[in-house]
């Protein structure tokens, strides 16, 4: 008998703060809660995976009961099966989900897409009974490593934030274990953004490092006149200096950064990530590539880019993603990305760990659960089994 998925519910939640990047404030921003039910039953209970999408873009509710869960719901079910017929296909169900939509254009149905494959890939592991980074890498022939490298993003623009309160948050982030911290520029003059820079330095000292995230903001001057006051600083990244699908800009910046450029949060498609390698300037021996499957069709897509990577010469160390979420911790530890975002004190209860884990030396080590690993977290959990109990 196949798997028959029964039910494909979505919610659209809040995580909305009163932050601000160099290019949007987080006033109202929500994400989509997603349950993909399934008539598998695992301890007297039937299995459920869990999916959301990561900040940045907002809730798909209206994508993903239109056009994504009927198509799902709709599919024969023996069409969604695995080879052996044991365990629902992820590759299948993605293909069933883009019936009938064009290529190119990846705009926010890949936000849509990428939040109901979260849940797929988790009910799969959890059919499995493994955790999904043990399943990957046993797909893979990799050895897993449960041991992955997560840095702390924040130094967000709020009103009445002065240079002490921007010392402090950083030096929480030390003090839970973190080696790495981001800031924001670009939503400031580059005078107040270098001492911006300056007061945190000062205060991690020797500790940390810090990168830092323009969030697409600069024009080419702008990103150049950026470049050279950033590059008097031993910086960990520069990130996101233009708009994202300016290839050309990117690549102008090289000659002006010697040191270390990230970018690649708001590309969607291994199409558009190959763009970026074929013609925005990255270096491989030194820059970062930070793709994020929950915004960009999904696991089964992002197997895709890491191909194209590798195709161009690309180690998957390069990439560390954007969104603090543990599909991608998953992912880190199971195909041996580089590591991961983490917001420490934003977009809970979605974002962080399973509860217990704990930063030591700027690394987490993955607990033993089955799945994603959200069931490991108390509140994220409690939102999921409102859903979809
Ligand atoms: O502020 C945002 O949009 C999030 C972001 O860029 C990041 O985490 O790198
Ligand atoms: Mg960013």
């Amino acid at each position: 008998m196949p798997i028959r998925i029964v039910d494909v519910r979505e919610v659209t939640k809040p995580i909305a703060s009163p932050i601000r990047n160099a290019y949007i404030d987080f006033s109202k921003m929500t994400t989509s809660l997603v349950a993909v039910v399934t008539d598998v039953v695992r301890d007297g209970r039937p299995v459920v995976g869990y999916g959301f999408n990561s900040n940045g873009r907002y809730g798909q509710g209206g994508l993903i009961r239109e056009r994504f869960a009927p198509r799902i719901l709709e599919a024969d079910p023996a069409s969604l099966m695995d080879a052996a017929g044991d365990n629902l296909d992820p590759d299948r169900v993605w293909a069933t989900l883009m019936t009938n939509e064009k290529p190119g254009g990846h705009g926010e149905r890949s936000v849509a897409v990428g939040t109901i494959d979260m849940a797929v890939w988790d009910a799969v592991a959890k059919i499995a009974g493994k955790p999904l980074f043990r399943l990957l890498a046993g797909r893979h022939g990799v050895q897993a490593d449960p041991r992955v490298f997560v840095y702390a993003a924040g130094g967000y623009y709020y009103p009445g934030k002065d240079l002490g309160a921007l010392k402090a948050e950083m030096r929480g982030y030390l003090d839970r274990g973190y080696t790495v911290v981001k800031m924001k520029i670009g939503g400031a003059t580059i005078t107040e953004d270098r001492e911006r820079i300056e007061a945190v330095l000062a205060e991690i000292g020797s500790q940390a490092q810090l990168a830092v995230d323009a969030n697409g903001r600069f024009d080419l001057e702008t990103a150049i006149a950026y470049a050279r006051m950033l590059r008097d600083y031993p910086l960990f990244w520069y990130e996101e200096a233009g708009d994202p699908l300016d290839y050309q800009l990117q690549a102008a910046l090289a000659a002006f950064y010697p040191g270390p450029m990230a970018t690649g949060e708001n590309l969607f498609s291994h199409q558009d990530a190959r763009n970026l390698i074929r013609y925005g300037g990255m270096r491989p021996d030194r820059d970062w590539l930070q793709f994020d499957c929950a915004l960009s069709y999904g696991l089964c897509e992002y197997l895709r880019t890491l191909d194209v990577l590798k195709a161009h010469g690309w180690s998957p160390r390069r990439c560390i993603p954007h969104g603090g979420h543990q599909m991608s911790l998953n992912i880190a530890a199971g195909l041996g990305l580089g590591g991961n975002e983490s917001y420490p004190d934003l977009f809970q209860p979605y974002g962080g760990f399973p509860d217990g884990v704990r930063v030591v030396d700027g690394h987490i080590t993955m607990p033993e659960l089955p799945g994603i690993g959200f069931e490991g977290k108390a509140d994220l959990y409690r939102e999921m089994k409102a859903l979809a109990g």
